[in-house]
């Protein structure tokens, strides 16, 4: 969406946080621009997950900013939603009861039209009705998508969110995303351990190695042999 372009949907600035024993991220510069589609990749340990709880407002920085659409963030906020591993979904509602799920405070005509573009956008219209456990893993996944777009956020953060599928799922989905990204026009925050994946998905790719920024570039312009090395153990 063009009204999105220039401004900046994401900043952390110099976010730090450290364990005991000084393993953890630190400090971190990153700033991404409304509407774009980054991809985090790292070796184990680098720092992803501790990342990612610092952005979903799990864990607090020892010290600098994470902002979201100007708003300092202190704790989970509603203009950032988390789609994780395991789709944390409510197993006796039906698909549409999921996705409207944080929509409560609009009228039930506004809930059911963003639950219905919300369901079209990743191509589960016609599924409304169905209750969660009838469905299968991809299915699922793809719900939980819709369910953390429709509450419109600025920033969506995926967490390995096709991990726990199967392979021809996961690649299904992982080229859907692309698509949904472009519909949504919401800022898309990928992280990943997997370097195809990354490669694959999003405009820019940033790889993260024992906590910093060890590479920024976009995902065109990366070279998959330097890649390959800032992935090996550190
Ligand atoms: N609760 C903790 N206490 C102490 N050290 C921790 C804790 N959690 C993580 N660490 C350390 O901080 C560093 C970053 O860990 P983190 O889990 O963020 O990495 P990661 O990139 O998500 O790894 P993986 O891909 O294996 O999940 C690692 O060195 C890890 O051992």
């Amino acid at each position: 969406m063009s009204h999105h372009l220039d401004r900046t949907s994401l900043t952390l600035a110099g976010v730090t946080y450290r364990y005991k024993g000084r393993a953890g991220i630190g400090s971190l510069d990153i700033q991404v621009k409304s509407g774009e589609f980054l991809s985090i990749v790292g070796p184990s340990g680098s720092g992803k997950s501790t990342l990612l709880n610092l952005l979903a407002g799990f864990l607090q920085p020892q010290s600098g900013q994470i902002m979201v659409g100007g708003d300092v963030i202190s704790g989970p906020h509603p203009r950032l939603t988390l789609v994780q591993q395991e789709p944390a979904l409510f197993p006796w509602l039906t698909v549409a009861g999921n996705v409207a799920f944080g929509l409560s405070k609009l009228s039930r005509l506004e809930r059911t039209k963003r639950v219905e573009d919300a369901l079209k956008l990743v191509s589960l219209d016609g599924y409304s009705s169905r209750r969660v456990h009838e469905l299968s893993g991809g299915q699922r996944q793809r719900v939980s998508l819709a369910r953390a777009l429709a509450v419109q956020p600025d920033l969506l953060l995926l967490d390995e969110p096709f991990s726990a599928l199967d392979i021809q799922t996961r690649a299904q989905l992982s080229r859907e995303l692309m698509e949904i990204w472009r519909q949504a026009g919401v800022t898309f925050v990928f992280v990943t351990h997997h370097l195809e994946e990354a490669m694959l998905l999003g405009q820019r790719i940033i790889v993260l190695r024992e906590g910093l920024v060890a590479l920024d570039r976009q995902t065109s312009q990366t070279d998959v042999a330097q890649l390959e090395t800032l992935m090996g153990e550190a």
